[in-house]
C-alpha cells in the first residue's frame, strides 16, 4: 500500500515510512491511496472473530509488505493484552437499540489506547530493523499524551515530549502523563491552549532543524497509523449488533477529528453505516462547518470536556481531500485560504460533508445533566465527552430502527469535576492507579513560545 499527501508537493510513501513520518513534507496528512473496500458477505464472514482477529482482518492491508504477517499478529495480541475486558471494546446498551461503546478499557483508561498501544510497537520494530531513533513529540489536550507516553515508555528507539497545555486538562491526565518517570520521557505544560501545542508540532514538523540531525516523529492522530487503528472497533460493534446485514449508526465525540475520521473511512470499506454523528462541546468549529459553512476560528473555551478543547481539527483536511475529489492542488490551495482568513468551502465540498456527516453541539450545562439522567435511569455513569456523544445521538438519531452507537471515549474517572457537578459520585481509581495522587510528578513549565519548547527538546536528545 501506497500513502500519498494531501496537498500533493510530498513523496508518496510505504507503510514504515508513513509510520515514522507523522505530517508530510508539504504540511499535507498522508492517506492511503486507495482503500481495501469488502462486499457485506465478506464483512458478515467476520463475526465470530475475536476482536485481535478482527484487527488483523483489518489493518492488514495498510501494513502488509512492512512488517511480517506473524510479527505484526504478536504485536496486535500484546496491544491488547492490557485492556481489562475480554471483549476489548464491549458494548452497553444504554436504551431501546441505543448503545455505548467502552473505548476506555485500556491501561490509560480512553479510547486512545488502542491505536497508541500499537503504535508503540509498530514504531518500535521499524525502528530495531532500521537501526533508526525517533524523537516523539506530540501535543495533548489531556488523553493522547498518557497514550502515548505509556505505548511509547519501553522502546530504546524513542525519546517523547509531551506538550500539554498549562493547567487546562484534569488532574487525574496530567498525572496520568506527569508521574511516569523514564529517561526518554518528558513532559511539557505550555503557558497556552491546545492549538498552540500542535501549532508547535506542525512547526517542528516543517523545520526539523532545531533536532541537529535527529528525526521527528508523531503520535497523534496526524500520523496515519493512529487512524488505521481506530476504524477497527467500527467494525466490531456494528458487528456485535447485526452488521453489516443490518445499517448501524455512530455518534462520536470530537474534537480533532481523528476518530469519527475512522468511522467515515471504515463506511469507505463497506461497513453499511446510516449517519455519522459529530458530536462536539462549545469548542463548534465543526458542527458550524457541517451545519452553516462557517469554518472561522473562534476564541477556544475552557470546558468540562478538555480534551475536546479544540478549535483546529486537524483530520478534517483528510476529509476535504476527499471533499475535493482528491486533488491536492485545490486542497493545497484551499488551506492556503483558510490560514489567512477565508473560512467557506465550496457548494460541492460543502454538500460532500453534509451528506456523509451530521452535527450537534453540546454546552456544559446540558452535558452535566445527561451524566446525572443517564446515571438516574440506568446507573450508569458517563464521562463528560461521552455523555456529549450521546446527546449528540439523541438529538441526530434520524430512524430509530437502526442501531444508534456512541463511542465512549473515555473513563469518567478521569474528569470527577464534571461527574460531580452532574450531581454523581466521582468512582474510585483503579486498582493500577490506586496511588496517583502520591506518585512523584516531573514535568516542566514553559511559555508558550516555539523557540523556548524547541530548545528544551534540543537540550535533552
Ligand atoms: C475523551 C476524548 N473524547 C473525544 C476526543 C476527540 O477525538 P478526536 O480528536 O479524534 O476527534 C478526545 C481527544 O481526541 C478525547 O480524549
Ligand atoms: N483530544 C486529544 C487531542 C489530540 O488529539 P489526537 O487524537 O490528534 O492525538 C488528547 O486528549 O490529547
Amino acid at each position: 500500500m501506497k500513502y500519498i499527501s494531501t496537498r500533493g508537493q510530498a513523496p508518496a510513501l510505504s507503510f514504515g515510512d508513513v509510520l515514522l513520518a507523522g505530517l508530510a513534507s508539504d504540511g499535507g496528512l498522508y492517506v492511503p491511496e486507495q482503500l481495501p473496500k469488502y462486499s457485506t458477505e465478506e464483512i458478515a464472514s467476520w463475526a465470530s472473530l475475536s476482536y485481535q482477529e478482527l484487527a488483523f482482518k483489518v489493518m492488514w492491508p495498510f501494513v502488509e509488505g512492512e512488517v511480517p504477517a506473524e510479527e505484526f499478529k504478536r504485536m496486535i495480541d500484546e496491544a491488547y493484552a492490557g485492556f481489562n475486558h475480554s471483549a476489548v471494546a464491549p458494548m452497553v446498551q444504554t436504551d431501546n437499540n441505543e448503545w455505548v461503546l467502552e473505548l476506555f478499557r485500556g491501561p490509560t483508561l480512553a479510547f486512545k489506547d488502542f491505536a497508541l498501544q500499537l503504535l508503540g510497537r509498530l514504531m518500535d520494530y521499524v525502528l530495531g530493523q532500521r537501526g533508526e531513533k525517533l524523537v516523539i513529540l506530540g501535543a495533548t489536550s489531556g488523553d493522547t499524551g498518557s497514550a502515548a507516553i505509556e505505548g511509547c515508555r519501553h522502546s530504546e528507539h524513542l525519546d517523547i515530549f509531551i506538550l500539554h497545555p498549562y493547567q487546562r486538562v484534569s488532574e487525574v491526565q496530567r498525572r496520568q502523563m506527569t508521574t511516569v518517570i523514564d529517561d526518554n520521557v518528558f513532559n511539557i505544560a505550555v503557558k497556552g491552549n491546545f492549538d498552540d501545542c500542535q501549532g508547535m508540532v506542525k512547526s517542528s514538523f516543517a523545520d526539523q532543524s532545531f533536532l541537529k540531525g535527529a528525526k521527528l516523529g508523531a503520535v497523534n492522530s496526524i500520523n496515519w497509523a493512529r487512524i488505521m487503528a481506530q476504524i477497527v472497533y467500527y467494525f466490531s460493534s456494528a458487528l456485535a449488533v447485526g452488521g453489516p446485514h443490518r445499517k448501524v449508526s455512530f455518534s462520536v465525540p470530537t474534537g480533532n477529528f481523528g476518530d469519527i475520521f475512522a468511522g467515515y473511512l471504515a463506511k469507505q470499506m463497506g461497513l453499511p453505516i446510516d449517519q455519522l454523528v459529530v458530536a462536539t462541546n462549545q469548542n463548534d468549529i465543526l458542527h458550524r462547518t457541517i451545519a452553516t459553512n462557517d469554518m472561522s476560528r473562534q476564541a477556544l473555551n475552557v470546558t468540562l470536556s478538555p480534551s475536546m478543547d479544540i478549535m483546529v481539527s486537524s483530520n478534517f483536511e483528510r476529509l476535504l481531500f476527499d471533499a475535493h475529489g482528491r486533488d491536492s492542488a485545490e486542497l493545497a490551495d484551499l488551506m492556503a485560504r483558510f490560514n489567512a482568513g477565508d473560512v467557506t468551502l465550496n457548494d460541492e465540498a460543502w454538500k460532500y460533508v453534509k451528506e456523509n456527516f451530521d452535527s450537534y453541539k453540546v454546552d456544559d450545562a446540558r452535558t452535566c445533566e445527561v451524566i446525572s439522567e443517564v446515571f438516574n435511569s440506568t446507573q450508569y455513569l458517563l464521562d463528560p465527552h461521552t455523555a456529549i456523544g450521546l446527546e449528540a445521538a439523541r438529538q441526530c438519531w434520524k430512524d430509530k430502527s437502526v442501531p444508534m452507537i456512541t463511542l465512549a471515549t473515555a473513563h469518567p474517572v478521569k474528569f470527577p469535576e464534571a461527574v460531580e457537578k452532574a450531581g454523581c459520585q466521582s468512582p474510585s481509581l483503579p486498582e493500577h492507579m490506586k496511588d496517583l495522587f502520591e506518585r512523584e510528578e516531573a514535568y516542566d513549565v514553559i511559555d508558550n513560545d516555539l523557540a523556548a519548547v524547541q530548545g528544551f527538546v534540543a537540550e535533552r536528545i
